[in-house]
């Protein structure tokens, strides 16, 4: 597979200290432009803490200091792309920094009542919709929405927040292609049904915050020993400009694939029956041909051309959700321009003895488990962004789930872009994990150069 770089740029996000933090006090940080374009950023812890200072490569597109808020960051990093969203594209955000740094604050806010607080995936679909209703206000236009997919990745599953919270197994298709699929449910008639991720039709902003803020409540919570849960997890919300007619496509795609499966389980067993009817297995090993049975293959080419023809209806409505996606039209908004934000677990998982003893005092080992995985998880992305970033012909997507489930916008096209936001806090009593966080950053940023 050739691929085009994929741009990437690397943000640092200086939080405000909590009350009780700033008793403790802060460190001092600071960033400079040496080459005119991307900051580096330094710290230096103070005394009594020995840590040595540390100072980045010029590898941060922007820092934003703990003055700026969401709205500041949204009409800087956001808002420059939502033309090309409209015109297709897709962008992904990821909001990186140890628990309580400030990445659920960044990606979906905790204030959705003023402008200036709401986070970056709200404040984008806002002005989405703005644009979205301008054109659903023309009676010859179709009308277009956006799609929500709100889940959550945890160890080796993805957990659908808009669906109850089921739980779906990742898996790498024939085609090379990742499926996330929840559990197969069969139904009335010997009928199936595999349900991808949910993506939900939301035709206005107030129903889409309602319907994330409802996701979000089934966030997997309740104290580890340490932390909420949700620092264990990765949040990915999806947007996506559709319209009734792919929703539609979409879903018959589904169902046909559900129709297809009793019927490709019937044709397997058929053959397999026929098979084993007509041979003897011999005692000392082997078989020979049954001579009072003669293979029913009139029986088998009837399944088999029944499967055929269920085949053929998945094709059909695979080239269908091409046709309406693949519409050439000059006209904006245009069907497909998706805008990914991932509000990543906490980077203290990482490997890192300095960050974890500071957040990490004490983890049980299932928990410690689970923290291997985010460690894999992290990294994986790290080497994801950065071959992306330099066009390498072979991306390792399935080092991790993470990766797997992103692998679709990576590759969405060289329009696009992936954008990290660094959360970090200067307490005095978070300088081991800011430290790893910015040097993971900084890793990231300079592949973007
Ligand atoms: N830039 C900011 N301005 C104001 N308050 C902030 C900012 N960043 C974080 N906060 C506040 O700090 C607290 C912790 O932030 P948040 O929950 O976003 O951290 P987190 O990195 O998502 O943590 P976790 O990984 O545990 O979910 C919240 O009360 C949040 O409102």
């Amino acid at each position: 597979m050739s691929s085009a770089p994929q741009p990437i740029s690397v943000y640092a996000r200086w939080r405000p200290l909590a009350a009780t933090e700033a008793e403790v006090g802060e460190f001092e940080h600071a960033e400079s432009q040496p080459n005119g374009s991307l900051h580096t950023v330094s710290i230096s812890p103070k005394p009594p803490n020995k840590e040595k200072p540390w100072s980045s490569s010029p590898a941060f597109k922007g820092v934003f200091g703990q003055e700026d808020d969401n709205a500041t960051i949204f009409n800087q990093i956001v808002a420059p792309v939502l033309p090309k969203v409209l015109q297709g594209a897709t962008y992904n955000y990821f909001a990186y920094g140890h628990s309580g740094s400030g990445k659920t604050h960044t990606i979906i806010g905790y204030d959705y009542e003023h402008e200036s607080q709401v986070g970056l995936s709200l404040a984008a679909a806002r002005a989405l919709f703005a644009e979205l209703d301008l054109h659903n206000a023309n009676a010859n236009e179709e009308k277009l929405c956006i799609g929500l997919s709100v889940f959550e990745l945890r160890k080796n599953a993805a957990f659908d927040l808009l669906n109850g919270r089921t739980q779906c197994h990742i898996r790498q298709g024939a085609d090379g292609k990742t499926h996330v699929r929840g559990p197969t449910v069969t139904l009335e008639g010997g009928k199936v049904r595999v349900q991808p991720i949910v993506q939900r039709a939301c035709w206005t902003y107030d129903d889409l915050r309602r319907e994330l803020q409802e996701s979000l409540g089934r966030r997997a919570v309740g104290s580890s020993s340490v932390h909420d849960q949700s620092s264990r997890t990765h949040a990915v919300l999806e947007l996506e400009i559709v319209n009734s007619r792919l929703i539609d496509a979409r879903q018959a795609l589904y169902d046909r694939q559900s129709e297809l499966v009793p019927v490709g389980k019937h044709a397997d067993d058929v053959q397999v029956e026929e098979q084993i009817k007509g041979i003897i297995p011999l005692e000392g090993g082997g078989y020979k041909p049954n001579p009072d049975y003669q293979i029913n293959q009139a029986r088998i080419d009837a399944a088999e051309a029944d499967r055929a023809k269920f085949e053929a209806r998945v094709k059909e409505a695979e080239e269908q959700i091409e046709s309406i996606t693949r519409a050439e039209t000059r006209d904006t908004p245009r069907l497909g321009g998706r805008l990914v934000f991932v509000d990543l677990a906490g980077s203290e998982y990482q490997n890192d003895p300095r960050s974890s003893q500071a957040l990490l005092p004490k983890q049980t080992p299932q928990e410690r488990q689970e923290g291997r995985q985010i460690n894999t998880d992290l990294l994986a992305l790290k080497e994801v962004i950065r071959a992306c970033a330099s066009g390498q012909e072979r991306i390792p997507f399935r080092s991790s789930p993470l990766t797997m489930v992103l692998r679709e916008h990576f590759l969405a096209g060289k329009e696009g872009s992936s954008t990290m936001i660094v959360t970090a806090s200067s307490a005095q009593s978070q300088y081991g994990a800011t430290l790893n966080s910015l040097k993971y950053g900084s890793l990231v940023g300079v592949s973007g150069k």
